[in-house]
């Protein structure tokens, strides 16, 4: 079987300093959970054939696939504001697979077992966490934000030892390269300025190809890599998702969300929320996730600084006159987004007023996020978490003037309207249903929300049971790291 592998190790070829070469750690009794075959096709493969016997031991890390490299990805990072070495500690990348389309994506098993990089822990990963991140990455693609995709869960047949014995899984993830801010922190602190200077060249070569090709183009790859954080963490803003855990390792230089450990969606909105378990001081909470963006951007520059000029000074002013066009940057893509979900299509100076308006009003009533702004996109004033309160009655007759005051129709605001506000997001609690069930055996909980995260911003009534805000929790949801 070919399987349909098309691999090119380009990463491999770069430079050892950036990796590991890792032997298979193979496990007992490999079985697919889940498989995605819209993404197979994507990426040029035969899902048959990977559903198959011989397939279910590739993405179990028991046989690796022809044409294949294992290794694991050395970096670094700051965590919780801590710099350290890490590395993949329990992922093993196989390689780039090129599409048919000539596109060059990763392939990384994920739960992996040990590799030089593992420290103390065991390299594996437990099935409920590797479900997570296969709904919440595809939650994102299908809201349209730039993510690492999954393409399998396998069960490994074995028990992983955490507080309690846990059921192992391998995920498959799929993403246009692992290579992170803390790959850059990596290389910066204990490569050579080769070393940098080759993996700069080569990131602008994978991700930035529009960039000229002169004396400044890693002064452009900063400055394109800002403005790509700067868009998803906008996008971020815009659905009330919160990553729980953007540690600079968890920034990647190509613009995708990664890594879904203690991510979650924001039902009641408020700017404070935070959901991890171990961020106590609240330091990746929603409202924070530009500032941190902004942080982890600085490091990604400071990395950059030998590349940007031999003048340590004049580097060091370049690279903070970039990271200065951050925020500006950041709330342009975000009021553009707010407009369109507001159903505006023109600019006015007060639309950002109206935004925060809306924002406050939410915050005092504790208003589901995503239902305020799916109540508005279907006009149905009744149904919207906000209706009856203080102030919202005035805030609608505004919006409603300010709507009227452009040339495009109310139809047509409204056509905007439903293309940037879900109608349905992965609330938590459906999540934890359908990640239970799944562990207890029964997959369809888990099928039928992925089919609904598919489409979120279908407004037909087929998955009406995902708009449901939960009931009010004692306590508050808590999510937990990657066990
Ligand atoms: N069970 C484990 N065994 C070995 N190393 C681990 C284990 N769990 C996490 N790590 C390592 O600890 C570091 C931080 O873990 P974190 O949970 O942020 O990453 P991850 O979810 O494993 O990986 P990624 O960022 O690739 O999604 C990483 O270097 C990771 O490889």
């Amino acid at each position: 079987m070919g399987f349909g592998w098309n691999f090119d190790n380009s990463y491999a070829r770069l430079s050892d300093t950036l990796y590991a070469s890792v032997g298979l750690h193979p496990v007992s009794d490999p079985k697919i959970v889940i498989f995605n075959e819209m993404l197979a096709k994507e990426l040029g493969l035969s899902s048959d054939e990977l559903q198959s016997e011989e397939g279910v031991q590739i993405l179990a890390g028991n046989k690796a696939p022809e044409g294949s490299f294992p290794m694991a990805q050395a970096y670094a990072g700051h965590q919780f504001g801590y710099f350290t070495m890490l590395g993949d500690g329990r992922a093993l990348l196989y390689g780039e697979q090129m599409t048919p389309e000539n596109e060059r994506f990763d392939i990384q098993l994920k739960g992996a077992g040990r590799t030089p990089f593992s420290r103390g822990g065991d390299g594996r990963a437990a099935l409920g966490p590797m479900l997570r991140e296969y709904i919440i990455s595809e939650a994102m693609h299908g809201l349209g934000i730039p993510t690492t995709r999954s393409l399998a869960v396998v069960s490994t047949g074995e028990k992983i030892i955490r507080e309690t014995d846990l059921p192992g899984a391998i995920l498959t993830r799929v993403a246009s390269s692992h290579i992170r801010v803390g790959t850059f922190q990596y290389v910066a602190n204990w490569g050579s300025f080769e070393d940098l200077q080759s993996l700069a060249s080569y990131t602008i070569i994978r991700h930035y190809t529009d960039i000229p090709n002169s004396d400044n183009q890693y002064l452009y790859l900063l400055q394109e890599v800002i403005k790509k954080q700067a868009e998803l963490i906008a996008k971020w803003q815009l659905v009330g998702f919160i990553h729980g855990v953007m540690n600079t390792d968890n920034m990647a230089i190509s613009g995708e969300s990664i890594d879904f450990g203690p991510c979650a969606f924001m039902d009641t909105y408020h700017p404070e929320t935070v959901f991890s378990s171990i961020d106590t001081k609240g330091r990746y909470a929603y409202g924070n996730q530009p500032k941190m963006g902004l942080w982890n951007l600085a490091r990604f520059a400071e990395s950059l600084v030998p590349l940007l000029d031999d003048d340590e000074d004049k580097a060091i002013e370049i690279a903070q006159g970039q990271i200065s066009q951050y925020m500006g940057q950041f709330e342009k893509y975000w009021l553009d987004g707010m407009r369109a979900k507001l159903g505006l299509f023109d600019q006015e100076d007060q639309d950002k007023e109206l935004a925060d308006e809306l924002l406050d009003l939410m915050e005092k009533n504790q208003a589901d996020y995503t239902n305020t702004f799916s109540a508005l996109t279907i006009g149905q004033h009744e149904k919207s978490p906000l209706q009856g309160k203080d102030g919202f009655e005035e805030w609608l007759q505004k919006w409603e003037l300010r709507r009227s005051r452009q040339t495009q129709s109310i139809e047509e605001s409204t056509e905007l309207m439903k293309n940037s506000n879900p109608s349905v997001i992965p609330r938590n609690h459906r999540v934890e249903e359908a990640l239970d069930a799944a562990v207890n055996g029964d997959l369809s909980v888990l099928e039928r929300l992925l089919a609904a995260l598919a489409d979120p911003y279908d407004y037909s009534s087929e998955y009406e049971e995902y708009c449901i805000v939960p009931e009010t929790q004692k306590r508050p949801y808590r999510t937990f790291c990657g066990t």
